[in-house]
């Protein structure tokens, strides 16, 4: 690992996003276990509403990071505020601000389904109706209601997810810290946690930090990821920006190229060495590339420039197929940028 990609514009920025400040902000995070370094100077933000991915193989240091997040662990070094609250200062504010769900925790036998939830909200302090409000509020949200009083011990492992996430909700925290929760399950069991985290989010703005190791398990869900290896952070930022620092990284790479504007690609019946030549030469392309059967360029111009550049194009005499904006997944994004960059 030789450089760190930090494209938020946001850590750049003071730190306000429309105004407000951060739901979650990790800063120079460091935890030493002896001479390891698990979690190596980690910055990253977060805001409400947002789904950002921990994305990092095995041992890359996310579920260290978690931990010190809920508490449950203090850092050698930095600090990490969650709602404003420092963990390791005012950890009983941050923990009624936030739900951590571990990558495994215990189920007790002769526990149903309700009563797992309700010794939670004990756990939290609640009581009288609160409680019940607040148990009821999650069984429906996570659709444990039907199951309400089966055995925790007798439930598919998809169910067990939903009650873990179940669990994390019960005292409505505004920060979720999800470690591998998509781990283990089935395809459809997947897809039904994902539009529980989209919901969590985006209808009631919660903040949610969910890690894996399977960067495409959360290309789809996350508007925002930081991806972490050996401890140290390689990129974050909005999915945006890092599409963004993607592209200008690749138009830097073409030759007299100039960074900016929107991904396209146009596939021709001809070589697309040529349509790169002829692109290079025209008004508003600021960098052009082969890639593959078609040729990649970027592109700063509105609509109508746009029209004049397929027009100009086929009065040129090219047989164009294919001419689209280009949308590159997170995965195509991060396995650009981190080119070169891991051992
Ligand atoms: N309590 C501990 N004592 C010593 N080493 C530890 C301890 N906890 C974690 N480590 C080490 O720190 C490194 C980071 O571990 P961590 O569990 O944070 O990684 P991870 O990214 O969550 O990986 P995984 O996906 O396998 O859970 C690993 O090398 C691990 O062996």
């Amino acid at each position: 690992m030789t450089s760190i990609e930090t494209v938020s514009s946001a850590t750049a920025g003071g730190l306000l996003m429309n105004g407000a400040p951060p739901s979650l902000e990790v800063r120079s995070l460091t935890r030493r276990f002896g001479k390891l370094k698990a979690v190596d100077d980690v910055s990253f933000v977060a805001w409400p509403g947002q789904v950002i991915g921990f994305i990092g193989p095995n041992g890359a240091g996310k579920t260290t990071t978690m931990r010190i997040l809920a508490t449950l662990d203090t850092p050698t070094e930095g600090d990490a505020f969650v709602c404003g609250k420092s963990v390791i200062d005012d950890a009983d504010a941050v923990r009624a601000k936030l739900g951590f769900m571990p990558d495994g925790f215990g189920k007790y036998p002769n526990m149903s389904v309700v009563e797992y939830l309700d010794f939670f909200a004990r756990a939290y302090g609640l009581t009288g109706a609160a409680r019940r409000d607040a148990v009821e509020r999650v069984l429906v949200f996570t659709e444990l209601r039907r199951i309400a009083h089966k055995s925790v011990t007798e439930l598919s492992k998809g169910m067990g997810q939903r009650l873990g996430l179940g669990r994390t909700l019960v005292h409505d925290p505004e920060v979720l810290i999800l470690d591998e929760p998509a781990a283990g399950l089935d395809p459809r069991a997947r897809v039904e946690l994902r539009e529980l985290i989209a919901l969590l989010a985006r209808d009631l703005n919660k903040t949610v930090l969910i890690s894996s190791h399977i960067l495409t398990e959360l290309g789809e869900i996350c508007d925002a990821a930081a991806i972490i290896e050996a401890g140290r952070i390689l990129v974050s930022g909005t999915v945006e920006e890092i599409r963004a620092a993607r592209r200008t990284k690749a138009a830097a790479k073409v030759e007299g190229g100039v960074s900016g504007g929107a991904a396209m690609a146009v596939r021709t019946l001809g070589e697309p060495a040529e349509a790169v030549r002829w692109l290079l030469q025209q008004p508003g392309v600021t960098a052009a590339a082969e890639a593959g059967r078609a040729a990649g360029f970027t592109f700063d111009g509105e609509d109508a420039e746009r029209a004049a550049l397929l027009r100009n194009m086929l009065t040129a005499g090219f047989d164009v197929t294919e001419f689209a904006a280009e949308t590159e997944s997170l995965e195509d994004a991060f396995m650009a940028l981190t080119e070169g960059i891991t051992q």
